[in-house]
């Protein structure tokens, strides 16, 4: 087994280590290392998601990558490029890194640098601020609870920061017990190499909001940065797809860029197999479930988990898709009522449509979407009180019904919104009127139902329209959040 077989070496390689530079002497040259670059700062604000950049020429699970790789120059390209952390491979045998890498890119760059590496012994932790890191890398899977937190008091003790990595939701709760400011949560599995892309929609709930959160392996596109971008983290960290890619730049651009200017597509109302085909094709980022008795768009909530089960655009999503997640909408409900049906359809985000107060969001036990109207000017200050105790806002239009009523929101005091925090726009969308509303509002995200009916009825084409049209309706930097 890979992990195993790389723990044995490297307990091979400490004890040459050990004899060539007695522990003692480590420590001193540790000992007088400048203070380490600060790490969290590197991760400021915190509302941005930050690229740890890595320098890896191969790795177990993909063979070579880039052999001929220039540790050196490849870190200033990306620090130029707006990476905000250097990730440095320093295991020789199964990553052809080494600890020259770490120290010649620290005098080189301005920004921190993280040892990469599997670390079980103290020693290495001082050796690793001996070499120059600012940050080290603690994999839970190789260390039992006390080594977890004597290694992280070690580093702790040397000013550095830790990563804390965690493949599964026992080992989130380790390191969040062990008292990790830093938890990185990786989508493969470092024993089979499987990779697991929902582990972090899985696990992100139990990570406290005061935590810095870094997602890890297998991002490369667009896409998988929108779903970072969904799900909050932090940090990033990307090696492959940048050492392979035959411009750096580019792809930086694109990671970083996908990080802001990507739009959240949430296609609501879906009851039939037809809609759920569409939204999941066109690539819709959410499925929205009107749980309110009255819509026309009503679906009891026990007939979601088998409605999606027959799905196979659901079970096994288009070719570098993923499974959207699930959104269900109520409308003053009892919140006892909303917490059962969160378990009972799977779900992983609640919109609450209805007068439900700020109290009231913080019972429910999913991320909440609290859907509000702008009337007026004054009435934005009532977005305060709900931004502290949600996940998102959804900006609809003021109705008796509520929602879902084809009719478009005050588009100006939208964007007013978009400033304060990160909005989900909704009411009255079409594939016709999404792109200017994009460019005037700037939401973080769309929602739409009526506008890709016909008949009342999910139109397919609408849909893959409306996503398309979306996607490709670019937000500036400015005023969105
Ligand atoms: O769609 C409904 O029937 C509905 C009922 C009750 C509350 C909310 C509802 N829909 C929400 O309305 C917007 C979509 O609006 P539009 O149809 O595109 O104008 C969306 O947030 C739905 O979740």
């Amino acid at each position: 087994m890979f992990l195993n077989k790389i723990v044995d070496q490297t307990r091979i390689d400490l004890v040459q280590r050990k004899l060539e530079l007695p522990q003692e002497q480590l420590q001193q040259i540790a000992l007088e290392q400048p203070r380490p670059r600060d790490v969290l700062e590197a991760f400021e604000p915190r509302d941005k998601v930050h690229l740890i950049a890595e320098v890896k020429r191969a790795s177990p699970s993909k063979g070579m990558l880039a052999p001929d790789l220039d540790p050196v120059e490849t870190a200033l390209l990306y620090e130029r490029h707006g990476a905000s952390v250097i990730s440095v491979l320093t295991e020789p045998h199964f990553f052809l890194g080494s600890p020259e890498y770490l120290t010649a890119i620290k005098n080189a760059v301005s920004i921190p640098v993280l040892r990469k590496d599997f670390i079980i012994d103290e020693y290495q932790v001082y050796e690793a601020r001996a070499w120059g890191a600012d940050m080290i890398l603690l994999i839970c899977a190789i260390l039992d609870d006390q080594q977890l937190r004597h290694l992280l008091q070690r580093a702790t003790a040397l000013r550095m920061r830790v990563l804390v990595e965690v493949h599964s939701r026992e080992e989130a709760q380790r390191a969040i017990d062990a008292g990790a400011m830093i938890i990185g949560v990786n989508s493969r599995n470092l024993t089979t190499f499987e990779m697991n892309p929902y582990l972090l929609r899985d696990i992100r709930q139990m990570l406290p909001e005061n935590r810095i959160i870094v997602a890890e392996s297998g991002i490369h596109s667009e896409t998988d940065v929108r779903r970072l971008a969904r799900y909050d983290v932090q940090a990033m960290l990307v090696g492959e797809s940048l050492v392979v890619s035959n411009n750096i730049p580019d792809q930086i651009g694109m990671l970083l860029q996908s990080t802001t200017h990507s739009m959240q597509v949430k296609i609501c109302g879906l009851h039939d197999t037809e809609g759920i085909d569409a939204a999941v094709e066109a690539g819709a980022d959410m499925l929205g479930f009107i749980f309110h008795e009255p819509s026309h768009r009503y679906i009891a909530p026990e007939q979601v988990p088998a409605l999606l089960q027959t799905r196979q655009s659901y079970s096994q999503p288009p070719k570098g898709q993923l499974r959207p997640d699930l959104v269900g909408v109520f409308v003053n409900k009892d919140v006892n009522y909303i917490n059962d049906v969160v378990e009972q359809a799977g779900l992983h985000y609640v919109q609450l449509h209805g007068n439900e107060s700020p109290e009231f969001c913080q019972q429910i036990k999913r991320p909440v979407i609290k859907a509000l109207a702008l009337n007026e000017q004054a009435d934005l200050e009532k977005l305060a009180a709900y931004q502290e105790v949600t996940w998102r806002l959804l900006i609809d239009t003021p109705t008796p019904d509520w929602g879902g009523t084809g009719r478009t929101s005050n588009w100006d005091l939208a964007h007013q919104a978009a400033q304060r925090s990160k909005i989900l726009l909704a009411g009255g969308l079409t594939v016709d009127n999404v792109r200017t509303a994009i460019q005037q509002v700037q939401p973080w995200g769309i929602d739409v139902s009526s506008g890709v009916e016909t008949n009342k009825q999910k139109d397919r084409q609408k849909i893959a329209a409306f996503v398309a049209q979306a996607r490709s309706s670019m937000v500036g930097e400015q005023g969105r959040r």
